[in-house]
C-alpha cells in the first residue's frame, strides 16, 4: 500500500480536506474489483481459503505494496479470484456504491470487466442480474448513481475482447446501466489498434469509447486510442506530456483525461508525486478530471485524490470545485444530470465555509 496522503500541515490544510469531504463528486475512472474494500477483500479471502489472498487487513497492505505495473496486475487478477459467485458480484457492487455514498460521489462509471468473471464460470446473465441489482439499491439507498463502463482485458487477447463486446452489445446481457467500453490491463506488448474492430462494434451500438492509454507506455499509445480507438476520453494518458502536439491536441479537442495520480504512483508508472504531469496537463488547457482508479489497492480513496491534486495544482476550494465540476462536464451523464449535479457542487461552495 502507497501512503501518499498529503500531510495535515494545518487549518488550511484541515479546511481543504473537509471541504473535500464533503463535495458532492463524480467519479469517471475507478475499477469494480480494485475497489473492494479490506473488509470485503478479507471476509471473501476468509470464505475462500484456498486463495493466496491474506485475510488479515494489516497483512492486506503488504500484499498491496507492488514492485511495477506487472506485479500489480498479478496481485489484482488473485483478487478477482475470490469473486466467485453472482451473490460474491452483488455484495461487492453493493458495497462499493456504499463507499462511495460515505465520499459523496453522487455519479460513478466503474469500470467491470465482465470476461474475467465469466471465464472463471459465473453465467453471463446472473452475472448482469447482480451489477444491476446492486446498482439500483444502491441508487435508491444511498442516492448514488452508478454507470458501468465494460472493459477488454488486453493481455488476455482477443478471446477477451470478443467476449467483452458480445456482452456488452447483445440485448440478452447488455446491461441498462451500461454506458461506455473500455480496454485495460498491461499496455506493454498489448498494442492498441487490434483493438479497433471490437471498438468499432461497440460504438456502432451507442457505447462511448474511454481505453486507457498512456499509463506505462509513451504518447502514441494515446494517438492509437484516438485514432483507432475513436476515444473520447483517455484512461490516465500520463505520457501525453511527453509529446506537446498531443495536449494541444486533447486541449482542442476537448478530449479529458482521467487522472488518478496515488496509482500512478503506486504503480511505479511516476517515480514521485512531484513528478507527476498533471500541472502540464493543466497548462496545456487539457480538461483534467480526478480518480481514484483501485483505491484501497493503492491506500486511498477520491477524497485524498483531490487533496492531492489541490496540493500539485496549488488549488484552494474554488479551484477544488472546478475540478469536480470537470468531472461532471466530462461524464456520459445526460444534460439534466450534468446540470443537477453542477448546482449541488456550486450551492455547496457558496455555502462554505459551513457554520
Ligand atoms: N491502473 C490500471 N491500469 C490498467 N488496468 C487496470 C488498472 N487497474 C485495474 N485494472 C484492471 O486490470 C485488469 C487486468 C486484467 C488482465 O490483464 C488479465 C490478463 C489475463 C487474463 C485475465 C483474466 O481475467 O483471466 C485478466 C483490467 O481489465 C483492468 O480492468
Ligand atoms: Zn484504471
Amino acid at each position: 500500500m502507497t501512503d501518499s496522503s498529503v500531510p495535515a500541515t494545518g487549518t488550511a490544510d484541515r479546511d481543504l480536506r473537509s471541504f473535500i469531504a464533503g463535495l458532492p463528486k463524480a467519479e469517471l475512472h475507478v475499477h469494480h474489483v480494485g475497489s473492494a474494500s479490506p473488509r470485503i477483500v478479507s471476509e471473501l479471502a476468509a470464505r475462500h481459503p484456498d486463495s493466496k489472498v491474506p485475510s488479515d487487513p494489516e497483512a492486506l497492505a503488504d500484499y498491496f505494496t507492488f514492485t511495477d505495473f506487472a506485479h500489480f496486475i498479478e496481485v489484482y487478477l488473485s483478487v478477482v479470484d475470490l469473486i466467485r459467485t453472482p451473490e460474491d458480484v452483488r455484495l461487492l457492487t453493493y458495497e462499493v456504491a456504499r463507499d462511495m455514498a460515505r465520499q459523496h460521489v453522487r455519479y460513478a462509471e466503474l469500470t467491470i470487466t465482465p470476461f474475467s468473471s465469466t471465464r472463471r464460470g459465473i453465467d453471463a446473465r446472473a452475472f448482469m442480474d447482480a451489477i444491476e441489482d446492486a446498482r439500483k439499491s444502491a441508487e435508491a439507498e444511498f442516492g448514488t448513481v452508478l454507470r458501468w463502463c465494460f472493459d477488454i482485458p488486453g493481455e488476455a487477447g482477443l478471446e477477451s475482447a470478443e467476449e467483452t463486446v458480445r456482452l456488452a452489445t447483445d440485448d440478452r446481457f447488455r446491461p441498462e446501466g451500461l454506458v461506455s467500453f473500455g480496454l485495460g490491463g498491461p499496455e506493454i506488448g498489448v498494442p492498441r489498434p487490434q483493438f479497433k474492430p471490437y471498438f468499432d462494434r461497440a460504438i456502432a451500438a451507442g457505447l462511448r469509447s474511454v481505453p486507457h492509454a498512456g499509463e506505462t507506455t509513451g504518447p502514441e499509445t494515446v494517438w492509437d486510442a484516438l485514432t483507432e480507438l475513436r476515444a473520447e476520453r483517455i484512461g490516465h494518458g500520463t505520457s501525453s506530456a511527453r509529446d506537446p502536439k498531443l495536449l494541444a491536441h486533447l486541449a482542442e479537442h476537448r478530449v479529458p483525461l482521467e487522472v488518478c495520480p496515488t496509482s500512478n504512483i503506486a504503480t511505479r508508472a511516476v517515480r514521485t508525486l512531484e513528478e507527476h504531469p498533471i500541472k502540464e496537463f493543466t497548462r496545456a488547457g487539457v480538461l483534467v478530471t480526478i480518480n481514484s482508479d483501485d483505491p484501497p489497492m493503492f491506500g486511498t480513496d477520491l477524497n485524498n485524490e483531490y487533496a492531492v491534486a489541490a496540493r500539485l495544482l496549488d488549488l484552494d476550494e474554488r479551484g477544488v470545485a472546478d475540478l469536480a465540476k470537470n468531472a461532471v462536464a466530462a461524464s456520459f451523464l445526460d444534460t439534466a444530470g450534468k446540470a443537477r449535479i453542477t448546482a449541488e457542487i456550486d450551492t455547496y461552495t457558496a455555502a462554505w465555509p459551513a457554520s
